[in-house]
């Protein structure tokens, strides 16, 4: 069951159209990738589930209820341009954020003990924001963002100003709440990120929903069924359908699954040498993003 569902959304700035005829079910407990060129509606389709905008046209469906402002305390929203306020300590910060959604004032001590222990920040809780470097105040935002404990959170380039080490914790975190059953949006530039934590994807361009969907379909739909065999190459050959991508120590090979059943393949392969490795040529969420995104702006 969808925990969000948007039906024929569109948004107007003046003449310009920023979103187009929006039809998005968000699976519960799914991590949703929000993927899109800049400029393409990301952001506003965000802003308008955190009702910070209104629509003009279509509706958005919260656990089945049109939207409405209590929903609020059920969504936890990371922005792309962080906010927090440079004069506060950590510890008031945090707990202003979790009283403004709800959290008893008991309780909300109580979680940001737990949040700042959790994330190795526990020493900064009486310093003040303008004192932390980049990536802590990032940690704050990302507890600030999490405390009241919400069913939909919505993460805007969540790993942005964090180093390798700090954003493997957050890409944990993030996996630990759903593994919680939180539905995730994750609105990011990153496609390793998408591979790594996304369960399905929407593709936004200029304003239009290109494509949405389980990745592995997503994949499927887009998979030129190609084998990729890496070659300690004895003899050169090779079958003319037979693209040579690269010629280095090891040879490249990509062949046409079309062409062949993968045992056919492997055999001849074998012919020509040594075969190293062997295996399906998945596309990545990369390559159909731009190849998508092309398509869209040429067709
Ligand atoms: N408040 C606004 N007033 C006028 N135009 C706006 C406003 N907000 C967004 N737009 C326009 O709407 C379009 C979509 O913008 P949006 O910020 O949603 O894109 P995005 O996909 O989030 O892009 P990015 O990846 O660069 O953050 C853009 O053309 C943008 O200029």
């Amino acid at each position: 069951m969808s925990i969000l569902s948007i039906h024929q959304l569109y948004k107007y700035f003046g003449e310009h159209i920023a979103l187009e005829d929006i039809n998005l079910e968000v699976p519960r407990g799914m991590i949703l990738g929000i993927l899109g060129p800049n400029g393409a509606g990301k952001t506003t389709l965000i802003r308008i589930i955190n009702q910070i905008l209104k629509q003009d046209r279509g509706e958005v469906k919260f656990q089945n209820e049109r939207l409405h402002r209590s929903h609020i305390f059920n969504i936890g929203y990371l922005p792309e341009e962080r906010g927090l306020y440079k004069k506060m300590t950590v510890q008031d910060q945090l707990i202003y954020f979790a009283r403004i959604k709800g959290v008893p004032y008991k309780d909300a001590q109580l979680k940001v003990d737990f949040w700042l222990e959790k994330l190795s920040v526990g020493a900064w809780r009486d310093k003040k924001i303008e004192e932390l470097s980049k990536g802590m105040a990032q940690k704050i935002q990302f507890i600030a963002t999490v405390i009241h404990e919400p069913k939909l959170l919505i993460l805007d380039e969540p790993f942005s100003g964090f180093d390798p080490v700090n954003a493997a914790l957050i890409r944990d975190e993030i996996l630990e709440l759903k593994e919680r059953g939180v539905t995730i949006m994750l609105s990011t530039h990153r496609m390793d990120s998408v591979e790594q934590l996304c369960d399905h994807v929407a593709l936004i361009n200029k304003s239009k929903l290109l494509l949405h969907g389980a990745i592995e379909e997503v994949k499927e739909r887009f998979d030129d069924k190609i084998f990729e065999v890496k070659l300690q190459a004895s003899s050169f050959d090779f079958p003319i359908s037979w693209q040579v991508v690269e010629k280095s120590d090891l040879l490249t090979l990509r062949i046409s699954q079309s062409d062949y059943h993968s045992n056919d393949i492997l055999s001849q392969v074998m012919r020509f040498g040594e075969v190293r490795s062997f295996g399906f040529l998945r596309p990545s969420m990369e390559e159909i993003f731009i190849k998508q995104v092309k398509a869209s702006d040429h067709g």
